[in-house]
């Protein structure tokens, strides 16, 4: 369906869902989400069914991560469809429901965007998750956020990898979006973080009624951060943590990480240096949430990705 401008005809989004509480300790999401099912005028959007939604009310409740296991590493294919017991880990049904409301994950009914609000206490700022390259629908939105949020940067992390990619709550939707914000303690509302995740959503949304509008979005380019490696934390015999993250390195999420830079600092005093043989761009530094994961940071590579013009079809 390209024509000689490429650009691809989609399909008008008409389902739309904004989960928040993914994780019951990151506390914009939360917020923003309760307000929206109290008052929902400032999400919608003509010719749009946008539905604000707590995917995790248990964890909420309890203000931590998870209750059982990780609600956002709980949607693989064997989890979906394992019978359903009582014994099953609260997540793992709780994600079943969710494949039943907002999917079924990878069919024709599933709805079309799912934006995931989540906080991290790294220096991350407005980051935009996609889990996919040729997303030529997200990755226009991605081309219009950042545009709309400019001179202020947003970076876009690109989780795509064939060993490291997890599988999250919004993979049920058609076109995944996560919105990762911070730095943020877990259980803290900040107002500037709490205020860059809600215009985050609002150009998001923007973009939604513009290309449901019949507006041509040309061909564009988009630089993400794609993730490459994970980093642990250097650890005994015992597993317990030797070093913290180096002071030259805490803070400095999407800077550039040399061969030869400091990367932990060990209780001893002694510094570990960064020995790979590129430079990586670093994010999730220090996430607090990552200690358990056996993560100190993620590795990231800068890359430009294409995507094709689009426009909505009209049926
Ligand atoms: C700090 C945090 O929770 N980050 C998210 C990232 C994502 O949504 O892809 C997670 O690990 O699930
Ligand atoms: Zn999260």
């Amino acid at each position: 369906m390209t024509s000689c401008h490429s650009v691809v005809n989609l399909p008008e989004v008409r389902k739309v869902a904004i989960f928040g509480g993914t994780h019951g300790n990151e506390m914009s999401g939360v917020t923003l989400v309760n307000l929206w099912i109290n008052n929902g005028a400032e999400i919608q959007r003509s010719g749009l069914t946008i539905e604000p939604f707590i995917t995790n009310p248990r964890a909420v409740e309890k203000c931590t991560r998870y209750v059982d296991t990780d609600l956002n590493r709980a949607f693989t294919q064997d989890n979906l469809s394992v019978p359903r017991t009582q014994d099953l880990p609260y997540e793992v049904k709780r994600a079943q429901e969710i494949n039943q409301m907002f999917g079924p994950k990878g069919s024709p009914d599933a709805y079309d965007v799912i934006f995931d609000l989540h906080n991290t206490t790294s220096n991350m700022g407005c980051t935009i998750i996609l889990e996919n390259s040729k997303d030529h629908f997200n990755l226009q939105m991605v081309n219009f956020i950042k545009s709309a949020v400019a001179p202020a940067s947003c970076p876009v992390l690109l989780t795509e990898h064939p060993l490291l990619q997890y599988s999250t709550t919004r993979s049920v939707g058609k076109h995944p979006v996560g919105v990762e914000v911070g730095p943020q303690p877990q259980g803290v509302l900040r107002s500037n973080i709490f205020e860059s995740m809600r215009a985050t959503v609002k150009h998001a949304l923007d973009f939604i009624e513009l290309f449901n509008g019949g507006m041509e979005f040309p061909p564009c380019t988009v630089d993400v951060y794609r993730v490459s490696e994970r980093m642990d934390y250097p650890r005994d015999k015992n597993g317990n943590i030797t070093a913290m993250v180096h002071p030259n390195l805490q803070d400095c999420d999407w800077e550039p990480l040399n061969p030869g830079d400091p990367m932990f600092q060990a209780f001893d005093g002694r510094t570990i240096k960064y020995e790979g043989d590129s430079t990586v761009f670093p994010a999730f530094i220090n996430e607090a949430a990552y200690y358990e994961k056996h993560q100190a940071f993620t590795m990231t590579r800068r890359e430009t990705l294409t995507a094709n013009g689009i426009k909505a079809s009209k049926m």
